[in-house]
């Protein structure tokens, strides 16, 4: 049976980058004539309701074991799918920003390190 276009897109990407994934979507948004509704405070507001849709998942179900061994396929597909939105979104939005969101996302990891150096501490003893 011939795979659609979205089966041959799966397998030709094994190891995505943010940039990859960044011109995916500028192209996505280019042939749509999509770029002209694509401002900074729009892709913000989408994202932030992305954020809602996937709260959603989690929401009434008390604590959620790691490895969400007792939730369906198809609970986990809807949550990937929630995930990749909060990402596309974001990554639209640091584009349109004109930043790098993967140099920005290293710099601020090793910020990260600096601040919270490694100790014996919980996350919460910190001193924030
Ligand atoms: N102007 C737009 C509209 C959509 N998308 C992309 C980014 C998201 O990955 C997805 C969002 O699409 P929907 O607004 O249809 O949202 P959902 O997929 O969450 O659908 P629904 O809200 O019906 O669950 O499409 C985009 O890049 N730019």
């Amino acid at each position: 049976m011939e795979k659609s276009q979205y089966e041959s897109c799966l397998d030709m990407v094994k190891d995505v980058s943010l940039k990859e994934l960044r011109d995916r979507l500028e192209e996505f948004a280019r042939v749509r004539g999509w770029e002209q509704y694509h401002s900074p405070r729009n892709l913000l507001l989408a994202l932030v309701g992305e954020v809602g849709e996937l709260s959603e998942i989690f929401q009434w179900k008390g604590e959620v074991e790691k490895g969400l061994p007792n939730w369906s396929l198809e609970e986990k597909r809807h949550l990937e799918d929630e995930l990749s939105d909060v990402l596309l979104y974001l990554i639209q939005l640091a584009n349109v920003c004109g930043l790098d969101l993967g140099q920005a996302a290293l710099t601020k990891m090793v910020k990260n390190a600096q601040k919270y150096p490694i100790s014996n501490q919980s996350p919460s003893s910190h001193d924030y």
